[in-house]
């Protein structure tokens, strides 16, 4: 039995949640319960239902999920080119629900890169790779400060190794080349968070390698917080982080940490799969647990000293048992 709290206790609770950290407070991305709902000939779609996503700076990490999960759905809206129904989502200290259209053209400018899968749509296919790079910063701050434009661009397609493409245009370039002056041109404007939507898709996997290969760099480099969403199993298996979506939330995360064999000496990545579990107490249990224990509708749950068992609902089938032996 609860006894009703006291005053003091009343007010210390009160004192406490005022000062409780906001969710998120310390995260460069935080999505807090976002939802998306597209209507489409009266039919309603929930691309997002209530998605939490907390990325801090300096992250390189990859989002994945079936097709229709949610995902592109979610860099859209990270991107500020398109507005949640609901819910929350903050980049770099910018509410992307509340924007005016002025902030979020600044927005998008100054604050998000992307890279998107087509190569096409990444670079203008009449500019060099040089004047593809410039764009973003002559449309940022004008055209004073060509010198510094200039230095940039050129340091940008060096640190990426295509420097020897300045002066091609996208056609002369190959398809690995051109994601990586893609990936100069996102970071142009020194953008706090870098987006990428399977920038690795058109690609073969040798080529994937490279590309993905500038993006650790420009993380490592510039230290540009970078969200890539991919199918591709060697860019998830090789970063720290891996989120998956499913039907419009995020259910499990992968984290991995490199180990050092004591007696060998060799370093190894050792991953570690986690399930998520949001402010409501809700938790996505994988399809492949629930399958193989027969888990449906119900489960029963049971508090430990240091964890909570889940096991499935005996009662339907002892239920069913006792009717079958009344039967008998
Ligand atoms: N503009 C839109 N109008 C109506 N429905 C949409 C729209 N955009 C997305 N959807 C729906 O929202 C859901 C999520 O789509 P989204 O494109 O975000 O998935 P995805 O995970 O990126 O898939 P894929 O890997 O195939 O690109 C899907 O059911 C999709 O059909």
């Amino acid at each position: 039995m609860t006894s009703n709290p006291t005053f003091h206790e009343l007010a210390d609770r009160a004192l406490a949640a005022r000062n409780a950290a906001a969710y998120g407070h310390d995260a460069l991305i935080t999505c807090d319960r976002l939802v998306r709902i597209f209507s489409a000939d009266g039919v309603e779609v929930q691309a997002l239902q209530g998605l939490d996503l907390l990325v801090h700076e300096g992250e390189l990490m990859a989002l994945v999920g079936a097709s229709g999960s949610g995902k592109s759905t979610l860099m859209n809206i990270l991107a500020g080119l398109d507005k949640p129904t609901a819910g929350a989502a903050r980049v770099a200290g910018h509410d992307l629900l509340t924007m005016s259209a002025r902030e979020r053209l600044a927005y998008r400018r100054e604050t998000v890169g992307f890279v998107w899968q087509q190569t096409s749509r990444n670079l203008l296919p009449y500019l060099t790779a040089a004047q593809n790079v410039a764009l973003p910063m002559q449309l940022a701050r004008g055209r004073g400060r060509r010198r510094a434009q200039a230095d940039r661009t050129l340091e940008l397609l060096d640190l990426l190794s295509v420097a020897e493409c300045r002066d091609r245009r996208p056609h002369q370039m190959s398809g690995g080349q051109q994601q990586r002056v893609a990936l100069a041109v996102a970071l142009a404007n020194n953008p706090a968070v870098l987006l990428a939507d399977e920038p690795t898709g058109e690609l073969d996997s040798h080529t994937a390698e490279q590309v993905f290969a500038a993006f650790r760099t420009a993380n490592e480099a510039l230290g540009t917080t970078i969200v890539i969403v991919t199918h591709d199993q060697s860019v998830a298996g090789e970063v720290r982080r891996t989120v998956a979506i499913r039907d419009g939330r995020t259910s499990t995360e992968v984290l991995r940490h490199s180990e050092v064999d004591s007696a060998t000496g060799r370093e190894t990545l050792v991953a570690r799969e986690y399930a998520m579990l949001d402010r409501a107490g809700r938790l996505q249990l994988p399809a492949e647990y629930t399958r193989a224990l027969d888990m449906r509708d119900r489960v029963a749950l049971e508090l430990e000293p240091d964890h909570i068992a889940v096991r499935p609902d005996n009662t339907q089938t002892d239920r069913h048992r006792q009717d079958l032996e009344t039967d008998q």
